[in-house]
């Protein structure tokens, strides 16, 4: 998705909050909007997620399905939570039985199973906002658009916040997502943009520092065109081990995989001391990480 020269003001003459924004996110990244209090961060997630029309400039590839999740929850409605939340399913294009399968298993998993029949006014702030995520996650959304989404919640819910941005990420979908709190030390991965003076920049991320150690096992026949491979698209191999317990007959797949190295013969050892051969165990786990200074 992208935001192309978006402006945005609240009234005719008023000032404008966002002033010539570019910005663009890619299906299974999430960005962290940060800046000062009053500086345009709900304004923009708003613009993403299609609840506010930009005054100029426009916003592309938005996702056919978004969750948009606000800062607060708009709990001054009638329904009670399974009515309202059912409803909201159907809103989403989800028939009779998916909705009320959809309703189950969010309202299980956050918590609000007790609460299915209590109408939405008498809900507690945290409980309301948890019924704010479960809306926008009862069809998995292409982008999920968090307002402050930790804001009142308990620890329990807290703590879940990051594992259903990573099920969106998982799925290819885009997260932005803004938070005062510091909870987002928990998307190590995230991109940052800085919201000021209605213009946004993108801070260095901390994972373009950060390295991660990856565990694969392949079959030791590929051992050593795997590592070659690996070290040519500019990885570090860390270490190779041979792996009794995966040599079983049942740990290896079934047939190689497919991919252009693995369909290769298998390649002349590596000279380099203590990395094993193709004849050795079947099974063998390559830990690797990214070379320093590579790019995510
Ligand atoms: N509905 C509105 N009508 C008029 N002005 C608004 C409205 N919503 C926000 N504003 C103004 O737009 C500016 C940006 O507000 P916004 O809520 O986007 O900032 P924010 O960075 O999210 O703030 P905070 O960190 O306090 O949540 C502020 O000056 C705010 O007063």
């Amino acid at each position: 998705m992208r935001l192309e020269n978006v402006w945005l003001r609240y009234h005719r003459r008023g000032p404008w909050v966002l002033r010539g924004i570019d910005a663009r996110i890619s299906p299974g990244e999430v960005a962290i909007v940060l800046g000062r209090n009053g500086v345009g961060k709900s304004t923009l997630l708003q613009v993403a997620a299609g609840v506010l029309r930009p005054g100029r400039g426009r916003v592309t590839d938005r996702p056919a399905r978004v969750g948009w999740v606000p800062e607060r929850f708009p709990a001054d409605q009638p329904f009670t939570v399974a009515r309202y939340l059912t409803g909201m399913a159907r809103v989403a294009g989800l028939g009779r039985a998916a909705a009320d399968e959809a309703v189950h298993s969010w309202t299980d998993r956050l918590g609000l199973s007790a609460f299915r029949s209590v109408r939405l006014p008498e809900l507690s702030k945290g409980t309301a906002q948890k019924v704010g995520l479960a809306q926008a996650m009862l069809r998995p959304p292409g982008l999920l658009v968090l307002d402050e989404p930790w804001e009142g919640l308990d620890a329990a819910t807290r703590e879940l916040v990051p594992e259903l941005i990573d099920e969106v990420l998982a799925a290819e979908g885009a997260v932005l997502v803004s938070d005062h709190r510091g909870e987002t030390v928990r998307l190590p991965a995230a991109r940052r943009w800085l919201v000021a003076d209605g213009a946004l920049s993108e801070e260095a991320s901390a994972a373009d520092e950060t390295i991660a150690v990856i565990e694969v096992a392949v079959p030791a026949a590929r051992v050593a065109g795997t590592v070659a491979r690996l070290r040519a698209e500019g990885h570090q191999v860390l270490r190779v081990r041979s792996d009794a317990a995966n040599a079983a007959p049942q740990a290896r797949p079934a047939e190689p995989p497919r991919s252009a190295g693995a369909a290769r013969p298998a390649e002349p050892p590596l000279e380099t001391a203590g990395e094993p051969t193709a004849e050795q165990p079947a099974a063998t786990d390559a830990v690797v990480a990214p070379a320093a200074g590579e790019a995510r």
